[in-house]
């Protein structure tokens, strides 16, 4: 169906709206985290849910590439994985890891704690922009030899190892979670007792609360005292892990109810989530909608003709994958929306803050750009081809002010393949009509 979509793509509004029941795909961050323990496991594992997208096929293409035995059955959602017990089968590799930022961090800690020899890792353009130099530091405290390439602390990366010492490293965490996340997992593999310091900010605290749980699922603790999180060294046990769908994902279908003032329900996100994204909910709930979570559900209503209550500011700071959904969400508000905490959200697929107030203005909004977030201020949308650099996240959250206003096209609807190939196939099911 990508291949097939009109570029840019017009998004008619509904009438009508009659509520809709949706499931999501896997989670892109718990099926890469199962993919990395599990490769360090004793055993097989069998993860299912498993999503099936760019992130995840650059995280499976590379553990088959470090000489892992890995069957993907992308129609059943599963993965069999045989894990390599704590050292990696290649002693070499050339990785490519597009731009997928939980890729490219896990697979550096994990080559630097079960690899023996020499790999190099690199991305597209933009992940050449994508710090990692703080994941760097730390791996060569415990002993590795990484180095960024071009000394700017991005990819690319050249990797050697003989393994990880024990001991102490400081991970600064102010960029990306994904650096202490990646050295959590990694941390059972190396020779010694680990402990991981992070003096200042630790940005997106929820993703290293999922990191905590899904090693656990494979028998692997973190204990954390006055900031300091120990792991001792070990082997994570294989195990059937089933992975949730994906919160972030999520985002756009709850946002559609308060978007269109009608009901939808997405299944199997509950009370028992373990993403942190589940909390863009207080956002919608702030802003005037009904939700109701339930074990294996969540339904949100929005409010009547989708008048959502403005004047208000949220710190999205833990949860910044779901901040350029509460972008479009605010368009239909009764004031202003201001959106803090979220300067890291810079460095991701593209810089979205930017992103999110350039395509904004197009669309005809008032917006203040802030070092961290931004303010709109809601006025007539008016028509506009919307630029998506290269980022799923500005197609899937700017085509729901399309369900609405008259005149948004999407740019590279394509783009969606990064964590959501059936985004549109979706967006009709929703809708209930074709694009
Ligand atoms: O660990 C993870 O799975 C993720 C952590 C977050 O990144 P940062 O920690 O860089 O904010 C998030 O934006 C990303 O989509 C997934
Ligand atoms: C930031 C994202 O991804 P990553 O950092 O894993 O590339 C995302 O999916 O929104």
């Amino acid at each position: 169906m990508l291949d097939s979509l009109p570029d840019p793509l017009p998004i008619t509004p509904v009438e009508g709206f009659g509520g809709a029941t949706l499931r999501p795909p896997g989670s892109k961050s718990l099926t890469n985290r199962a993919l990395a323990v599990a490769a360090l496991a004793e055993g097989t594992s069998t993860l299912t849910g498993v999503l099936d997208s760019d992130d995840t096929r650059v995280m499976l293409n590379a553990l088959t590439a470090l000489g892992l035995d890995v069957d993907h059955n992308p129609v059943a959602a599963t993965v069999r994985i045989t894990g390599c017990g704590g050292e990696l089968p290649a002693n070499d590799a050339g990785l490519f890891c597009e731009n997928s930022g939980t890729s490219i961090r896990f697979l550096t800690a994990l080559i630097a704690a079960a690899g023996r020899g020499t790999y190099r890792l690199d991305g597209v353009a933009r992940m050449r922009q994508r710090p990692i130099g703080d994941l760097v530091d730390a791996l060569n405290q415990l002993g590795a030899e990484v180095t960024c390439d071009l000394a700017n602390g991005c990819p690319p990366l050249t990797v050697h190892t003989t393994g990880l010492s024990g001991g102490t490293a400081t991970v600064e965490s102010g960029a990306s979670s994904q650096f202490l996340s990646a050295l959590m997992m990694a941390a059972p593999a190396a020779r010694g007792p680990l402990t991981l310091r992070v003096p200042g900010e630790l940005v997106s605290v929820p993703y290293v609360v999922m990191t905590r749980r899904v090693l656990e699922a494979f028998g692997v603790r973190v204990s954390e005292e006055n900031g300091l999180f120990h792991i001792a060294p070990q082997t994570p046990t294989a195990t059937e892990y089933a992975v949730e769908p994906d919160a972030s994902a999520a985002s756009y279908w709850f946002a559609a109810a308060a978007i269109l003032g009608g009901t939808v329900t997405v299944e199997g996100l509950g009370t028992g989530s373990v993403q942190g994204d589940m909390d863009f909910l207080r956002v919608l709930r702030a802003m005037g909608c009904e939700v109701r979570i339930e074990e294996e559900k969540t339904t949100v209503t929005g409010p009547p003709h989708g008048r959502l209550k403005g004047g208000q500011t949220f710190d999205m700071g833990p949860i910044s994958d779901t901040a350029q959904t509460a972008a479009a969400v605010a368009v239909f508000a009764d004031g202003p929306t201001t959106v803090t905490g979220i300067a890291h959200a810079r460095h991701k697929e593209t810089d979205r803050v930017a992103a999110v107030v350039t395509e904004l203005r197009k669309l005809g909004q008032e917006c203040e750009e802030h070092a961290d977030g931004f303010t709109i201020v809601p006025k007539p949308v008016t028509p506009a081809i919307v630029h998506t650099y290269d980022d799923h996240r500005m197609a899937m959250s700017f085509a729901l002010i399309g369900l609405r206003e008259n005149g948004v096209q999407i740019a590279d609807p394509g783009c969606v393949a990064k964590t959501y190939p059936g985004f549109w196939q979706d967006l009709q099911t929703l809708t209930g009509r074709e694009l």
